[in-house]
């Protein structure tokens, strides 16, 4: 069933790969929705189907894999019937991603500044390209200058910002950070963290945040779907989740989480 208010509606996915004795569920009948200015998480261990239900969205899995079924409704139309073309519209221009390694998604031999440009004028012809640079990178508090700078003259942290400024670039409807902070290290993860709060906040941004991580959740999401398996095992609004958790495998994923003071009991903790 469509609501408005929802800006993706993702109704009983299917996606194999293999066949027979090696066939593989990575994503067995899933259900998942987003709101106008919701973040929703979708959390689990390794191999949960995670990563896939986000790439699926805009048709980036692997060429071996079979959606088997389902629809992702998005922006009133269902993007598993779209063509490559088609889908490559979508892709950067009204759903971006945020990927661990930023990295490896930039091009080392061009400035980062170059590079959002490059972005600019693929999705949004006709606009002041300079000043909207500075105005994105201000978006994520980096100074101006940084936009001469190359990819390896930068912290793990600043190129983590200028990968929110890439995907924030074409002014998506949804964002999708696929564990933007594992590569990170601890005080430059809760930054990156603080930035993304800051922008749903401020801006009305729609995310879809993927991790294994309850610490994160916690934080930043408004709804959570606990992912096991291919196959979403409990949903709910966050605190629901945290403090009233329905089922084993969501108790044993907090369990997991480590405490920064683990005596006091309670809560989720960390705030990493
Ligand atoms: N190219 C592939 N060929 C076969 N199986 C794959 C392939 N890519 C992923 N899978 C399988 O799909 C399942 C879901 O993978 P997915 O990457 O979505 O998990 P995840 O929850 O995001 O975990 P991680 O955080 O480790 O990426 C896993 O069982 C994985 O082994």
């Amino acid at each position: 069933m469509t609501d408005s208010n929802n800006i993706l509606e993702v109704e009983h996915l299917s996606l194999h790969f293999g066949r027979g004795e090696g066939l593989v569920k990575a994503i067995d009948d899933v259900s998942f929705t987003v709101a106008k200015g919701e973040t929703v998480a979708l959390v689990g261990e390794s191999g949960s189907g995670k990563s896939m239900s986000a790439l699926s969205l805009t048709g980036l899995v692997p060429r071996v894999a079979r959606i088997e079924g389902g629809k992702v409704i998005f922006g009133g139309q269902d993007l598993l019937t779209l063509n490559e073309r088609e889908l490559r519209e979508i892709r950067g221009s009204r759903i971006s991603y945020i990927f661990q390694e930023p990295m490896v998604s930039f091009n080392p031999v061009f400035t980062i500044g170059w590079q959002i440009e490059e972005a600019l004028k693929l999705h949004r012809k006709g606009i002041e390209r300079k000043a909207e640079v500075e105005r994105l990178l201000d978006i994520v508090h980096l100074p101006s200058r940084l936009a001469e700078a190359y990819p390896h003259q930068m912290s793990g942290g600043q190129l983590q910002r200028c990968m929110i400024a890439m995907a924030l670039a074409c002014s998506p409807d949804l964002l999708v950070a696929d564990e933007p902070t594992t590569a990170l290290d601890v005080t430059v993860q809760r930054e990156i963290l603080n930035l993304l709060a800051e922008l749903s906040e401020k801006t009305g941004q729609s995310v879809l945040m993927i991790t294994h991580n309850f610490g994160i959740v916690a934080d930043l999401a408004d709804r959570v779907y606990v992912m096991q398996k291919g196959k979403v095992v409990e949903e709910g609004t966050t605190s629901q989740v945290l403090y009233d958790p329905q089922h084993q495998y969501t108790k044993q994923l907090m369990a997991a989480v480590p405490r920064l003071h683990p005596k006091e009991g309670g809560g989720v903790g960390p705030r990493i």
